[in-house]
């Protein structure tokens, strides 16, 4: 007989259950209490009840425990300054998706080796996602692999899937079960139907295969998602967060019969990856807030506690404190200004509903 099975697999590792991860990291009381309140403050701002911009902000991706707390510690005392205008929550971007290969992220390789260990990756994602929730502050990450939402769900607020994975039947469906809002991107290209088609596929009952609670394989039965809501990131042809823009995707749902909510994204290719562009994105989401489109309920921002990004060194001694090791951001004092400035000129507008 011929070997015809695993001739490209070179490993296959036992991998920690979500209840032995969740039996040693359990959820702690403030934990669950920033994940149960604020979870219900976005689905109120995304079905218009809450009249504040959701605002999600924080890092390309996360590569340090020490460092995520310190941009979440500095996020919590703006939290609470702006909460008035501004519902804040922070990205916690842990699984990365690349266009073609790179580091893809803390869960699967928090020592940055180049060598995927999802053991420690899991353990250090909660370990981090805990900390975060118990300083008050909301976590959002992208939803990208379908098993590891079982290990981290009960620390998440609000999930991306992706530019790259908006048209695929596994996001869709893991998407329609997951216990949190759930922004699907546009595609790369720019194709914003492919988002609306998913947010019409997550809010139907489905059934896909994923893991239980003891890392069993198993039928997932799903209700589908009622939070479902379009993230503009731009595409091939540009930006796509002008007001023309919003309010295209704002007729498409409308047409699809669905909620109109749109978040933008200051980022990628609508910063045309120059992280100095976010602020024009930003701006310009305010501006149209200001005028009344209350269908654009949130913003997003690549955030840093120091601009820019690097490359990951060979020797890791010569990382720079906390500046993205993925798409580049904006640093934490124009990242506070422009909060700062969003919040004022909210407050002094006069338009209502
Ligand atoms: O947000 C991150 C990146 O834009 C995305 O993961 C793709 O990255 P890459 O094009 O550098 O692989
Ligand atoms: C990968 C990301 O975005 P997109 O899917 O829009 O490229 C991201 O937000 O980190």
């Amino acid at each position: 007989m011929h070997k015809l099975e695993n001739l490209h697999v070179t490993e296959v590792r036992p991998l920690i259950t979500p209840k032995e991860l969740k039996a040693e990291l359990p959820r702690t009381e403030k934990a669950d209490r920033t994940v149960f309140e604020s979870r219900q403050i976005i689905e109120d701002i995304l079905t218009k009840k809450d009249d504040r911009l959701l605002v999600i902000t924080g890092p390309c991706s996360i590569h340090d425990v020490d460092q995520a707390v310190e941009y979440a510690t500095r996020l919590k005392a703006l939290k609470d300054k702006l909460e008035d205008k501004l519902f804040i929550v922070m990205r916690v971007y842990v699984d990365k998706p690349r266009t073609t290969v790179g580091w893809r992220g803390f869960i699967h390789d928090p020592e940055m080796k180049y060598q995927s260990d999802f053991n420690l990756g899991l353990r250090k994602t909660r370990e981090v996602m805990l900390k975060i929730n118990e300083l008050g502050v909301p976590v959002a990450t992208e939803l990208l692999d379908p098993f590891v939402p079982q290990y981290i769900a009960d620390l998440l607020v609000w999930g991306a899937i992706g530019a790259r994975t908006t048209e695929s039947q596994t996001h869709r469906t893991m998407a329609s079960g997951v216990s949190i809002p759930v922004g699907f991107k546009n595609s790369t290209d720019g194709n914003v139907k492919v988002a609306v088609d998913a947010i019409i596929a997550a809010q139907n009952r489905h059934t896909f295969l994923g893991i239980d609670e003891n890392g069993q394989a198993a039928m997932i039965g799903t209700e589908g998602n009622p939070y479902g809501h379009v993230i503009l990131r731009g595409g091939r042809n540009g930006p796509n967060y002008s007001a023309q823009h919003v309010q295209e995707a704002a007729r498409e749902l409308r047409e699809a019969g669905l909620n109109p909510a749109i978040v933008v994204d200051c980022s990628h290719a609508n910063s045309n990856k120059d992280f100095r562009k976010q602020s024009i994105a930003w701006n310009e989401v305010v501006t149209q807030r200001l005028a009344g489109d209350h269908d654009l309920v949130g913003v997003m921002l690549e955030s840093h506690l120091n601009e820019g990004a690097q490359k990951i060194p060979e020797d890791l001694s010569q990382l720079r404190y906390g500046v993205s090791v993925t798409d580049a951001c904006v640093s934490w004092e124009v990242t506070e200004q422009l909060l700062q400035q969003a919040h004022d000129a909210l407050s002094q507008s006069v338009v209502s509903r």
